[in-house]
C-alpha cells in the first residue's frame, strides 16, 4: 500500500481528499507545526522520515486580493514550496499531485482554455500558482497538475458561504456578471483525483502524467452562480434578507479589487475526459449536494432561528 502525504488537509479541498484517497493507501496529514510550507528544512526532514510514495499538495495561499500586498508570503507557499516537494519527489521516485487554478490565465481568450494555451496573468496569486506548476513539472517526472476553478463546498471558506452570509444580512446583492467560469465542488475534484491516481499509479512507464483541466460541466457568471445559490436557499425555507430577484448583475468595473480577475475563466476539460473516460457533471449538481449537506447538518435551521423569531 502506498504511503500518501496530503498537505492542506484543513482546507476545503484537503478535507475531501482525506476521504477520497483513503482507499488508495495510508494517508498522512501532518499539522503545520511538523510540516510548514514556508519551512523547506522542516518539510524535507518530515519527508526523509516518512518517505511518502505520493505527495498530494492541496495547501496553498488562496487569499487572491491579499496576495497583491503579501507577495513574498504567497510566492513562498504557492511557488517555492511545490518546488521543494517536487524536487524531493523526483529524487526519491515518488509521484506528486499539484492543484492549480483558472487564474493562471489572463482571461482574454474567447473560448475555453486548453492545457497547451499560454498562461500569463498579472495577478500575484495566479503568477505564483503558475510558477508552482512549472517547478513541479520540471522536477518530478511523475507529476499530475490539475487546474481547477471556483471551488466551493459545504465546509470551508468559499463563494457559496459568502453568498449565504450576505443573503442573510442584506436585501440587495450586487455581483459581477462579466466573469464566467465553472463552479466546482471539492468533492468532484477529490473523487476525480482518486480515479486519476488509481489509473496513473497502475499504468507503468507510459502513464499519461501531466497537466489537466478539471472543472464541473457548464459555465456561469459569478452573478448567475449567486442567483442560483439564493434561489436554492429559498427552497430550503431559510429566512433570507435577499430574494433571488434582488441579486443584481454589475460589471467588474463596478467592483474594483486589488487583483484583476480573468473575465474568461472557462477551462476545457476534453483532455481529461477523453484520456480517462470520465464524465464531469454539471456545476449545479454539486451546489444542490452542498446545500443539502448544510441543511442536514442543521446549519441552515440554526441560522433561521438566530435571525428571526422561532417558528415565524
Ligand atoms: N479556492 C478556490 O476557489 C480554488 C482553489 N484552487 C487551488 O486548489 C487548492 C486547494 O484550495 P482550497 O482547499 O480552496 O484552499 P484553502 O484556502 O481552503 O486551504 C488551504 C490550506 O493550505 C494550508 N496552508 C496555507 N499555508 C500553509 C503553510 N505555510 N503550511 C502548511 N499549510 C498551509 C491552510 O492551512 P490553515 O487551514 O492552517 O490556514 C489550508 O489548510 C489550492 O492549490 C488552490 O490554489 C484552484 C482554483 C480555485
Ligand atoms: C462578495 C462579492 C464578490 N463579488 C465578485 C468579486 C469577484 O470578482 C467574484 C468572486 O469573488 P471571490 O473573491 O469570492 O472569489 P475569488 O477569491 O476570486 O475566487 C477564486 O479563488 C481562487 C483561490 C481561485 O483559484 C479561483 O478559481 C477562484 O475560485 O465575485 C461581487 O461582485 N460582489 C460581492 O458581493
Ligand atoms: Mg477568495
Amino acid at each position: 500500500m502506498p504511503t500518501i502525504l496530503v498537505t492542506g488537509a484543513g482546507g476545503q479541498l484537503g478535507f475531501e481528499l482525506m476521504r477520497a484517497l483513503a482507499p488508495l493507501g495510508t494517508v498522512h496529514a501532518p499539522a503545520r507545526a511538523q510540516f510548514d510550507l514556508e519551512s523547506p528544512e522542516r518539510m524535507r526532514a518530515w519527508l526523509d522520515r516518512v518517505r511518502p510514495d505520493l505527495i498530494v499538495n492541496a495547501a496553498a495561499y488562496t487569499a487572491v486580493d491579499r496576495a497583491e500586498s503579501e507577495t513574498a508570503h504567497a510566492w513562498a507557499i504557492n511557488a517555492t514550496a511545490p518546488e521543494v516537494l517536487a524536487r524531493w519527489a523526483g529524487e526519491h521516485d515518488a509521484a506528486m499531485v499539484q492543484f492549480s487554478t483558472d487564474y493562471v490565465f489572463d482571461g482574454r481568450a474567447e473560448r475555453p482554455y486548453v492545457e497547451m494555451d499560454t498562461a500569463g496573468t498579472q495577478m500575484v496569486y495566479g503568477a505564483s500558482k503558475l510558477a508552482g506548476e512549472e517547478a513541479v513539472l520540471a522536477d518530478c517526472p511523475r507529476a499530475l497538475v490539475l487546474r481547477v476553478s471556483w471551488l466551493y463546498s459545504a465546509f470551508g471558506n468559499n463563494f457559496l458561504h459568502t453568498i449565504l452570509r450576505l443573503a442573510l444580512e442584506r436585501p440587495v446583492l450586487k455581483i459581477v456578471d462579466d466573469q464566467v467560469g465553472a463552479p466546482t465542488s471539492t468533492q468532484l475534484v477529490a473523487d476525480t483525483t482518486a480515479h486519476l491516481l488509481r489509473t496513473l499509479l497502475s499504468a507503468g512507464n507510459h502513464a499519461p502524467w501531466g497537466v489537466y483541466h478539471l472543472t464541473a460541466g457548464g459555465e456561469v457568471s459569478w452573478h448567475g452562480f449567486a442567483s442560483h445559490i439564493v434561489r436554492e436557499l429559498e427552497f430550503t425555507g431559510v429566512k433570507l434578507a435577499c430574494t433571488a430577484g434582488n441579486v443584481q448583475p454589475i460589471p467588474s468595473s463596478a467592483w474594483p479589487t486589488p487583483a484583476v480577475r480573468p473575465l474568461n475563466s472557462r477551462l476545457c476539460c476534453d483532455k481529461l475526459t477523453g484520456q480517462f473516460g470520465l464524465n464531469l457533471p454539471h456545476w449545479s449538481h454539486g451546489v444542490s449536494y452542498a446545500l443539502a449537506q448544510l441543511q442536514r447538518s442543521g446549519a441552515l435551521r440554526v441560522r433561521r432561528w438566530a435571525h428571526g423569531a422561532r417558528g415565524d
